[in-house]
């Protein structure tokens, strides 16, 4: 693992004074190995100092909210928007609703107050927020799908296609033109679907013919996996396909954030909020009504929030998640909570150049191609 100087250096006068339990570094990803929030937990892990990285190992987790909600991982990893497919809901739904509830959120219910003004400690109003860990950064993955089968099988013989629903969003090109006949499933992920396809005593409420089926994962999924082949390659939609996910810490203090090195771009903010109105900031009277100031967003991602017993027949309450333009950090009368501040981006995986034309079905490449 390469150790970066500057971040080294920092991180050994933290190890020496005794400041951080180096021994006990723990990155949760989506597994099992082989998906793409694995190979992100691996970028992730290859960014670190490295007297940390080799005091941190990777911990697979069943489900994104497993992810979120694990209570020693010192590093989480969960994808939070894709370029074709849009948000993922999953994690929003965690981050939300182990962020915001009425017993735990008591700003919620006051009719006015200011909005978060610059820093004082990070953590005075986030004990709420996933587990003790913030949002501190970003890696943005290129995505590139491949469907597999057990050996033998051919496109023609597909019945049934399992994944993630992402990635099942993101090939419906390919899936309603190849094979339309084709019924697909919701895995909790890429890799694990592409390894239940193996598994003969899996308990299958469909019936469905092992001989039949097909998975969509990343060509890594099948380093780790005999038994499976590739069917058909790049069937994603777009072939400039990206996953941005989010990097999750413990280490809350910026002194204590490892930033890699030139990665730095100009922060933004998340926020859980339970109305929009929270948005709004800074009421001052005049003479033409109130002026309201909001920081610059750069997204609101909505999702439905569980339904008020006291008001059922409001129109579907929700909840947002909103990132502002820039490092606003909590004040104590902040309405919404707080969960971190990106302040360094990776990408991983270049741009396609593309040429303008629209990709079509006879670009996606098939291999063993019967059909
Ligand atoms: O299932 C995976 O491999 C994941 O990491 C979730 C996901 C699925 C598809 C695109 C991006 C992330």
């Amino acid at each position: 693992m390469q150790a970066e100087s500057e971040s080294s250096s920092h991180a050994r006068r933290r190890v020496e004074s005794g400041q951080n339990d180096t021994t006990a570094q723990v990155i949760a990803y989506l597994g099992p190995q082989g998906t793409y929030g694995h190979q992100v937990a691996k970028r992730y892990l290859s960014l670190l100092p490295y007297e940390i990285a080799s005091a941190t190992r990777l911990e697979s987790c069943p489900t994104i909210s497993s992810v979120l909600t694990h209570r020693t991982a010192t590093h989480k990893i969960v994808p939070l928007e894709n370029s074709i497919h849009g948000s993922v809901t999953e994690t929003l739904d965690t981050l939300l609703s182990s962020s915001l509830s009425s017993s735990s959120h008591p700003s919620s219910s006051s009719s006015s107050s200011s909005f978060p003004t610059p820093p004082q400690s990070s953590s005075s109003n986030t004990s709420k927020s996933i587990g003790d860990t913030l949002i501190i950064g970003e890696i943005t993955l290129r995505i590139q799908h491949v469907l597999v089968a057990r050996k033998g099988v051919s496109l023609s013989d597909i019945r049934w296609v399992r994944s993630h629903e992402q990635a099942l969003g993101q090939c419906k090109r390919f899936l309603n033109s190849r094979i339309p006949h084709a019924k697909t499933q919701k895995w909790a992920s890429t890799a694990g679907a592409a390894l239940s396809l193996l598994d003969d005593n899996e308990n299958d409420d469909l019936q469905l013919e092992r001989e039949e089926g097909a998975a969509i994962c990343s060509r890594a999924a099948l380093d780790e996996v005999d038994g499976l082949d590739i069917i058909a390659e790049d069937i994603q939609d777009e072939p400039n396909n990206y996953t941005r996910f989010l990097v999750l810490s413990r280490h809350h203090s910026i002194s204590d954030i490892h930033i890699p090195q030139d990665h730095h771009t100009s922060p933004t903010s998340f926020w859980a909020l339970e109305t929009l109105s929270d948005l709004t900031c800074n009421q001052t009277p005049s003479s033409s009504g109130p002026s309201i100031s909001i920081p610059p967003l750069v997204a609101v991602y909505a999702r439905p929030a569980p339904p008020d017993p006291t008001s059922p027949n409001e129109r579907t309450p929700k909840w947002f998640l909103v990132e502002y333009n820039g490092a606003i950090k909590p004040a104590p009368d902040t309405k919404g909570v707080y969960l971190g501040v990106s302040s360094w981006h990776v990408q991983v995986g270049d741009k396609v150049q593309q040429n303008g034309t629209e990709k079509t079905d006879a670009d996606v490449a098939l291999v063993n191609n019967h059909a």
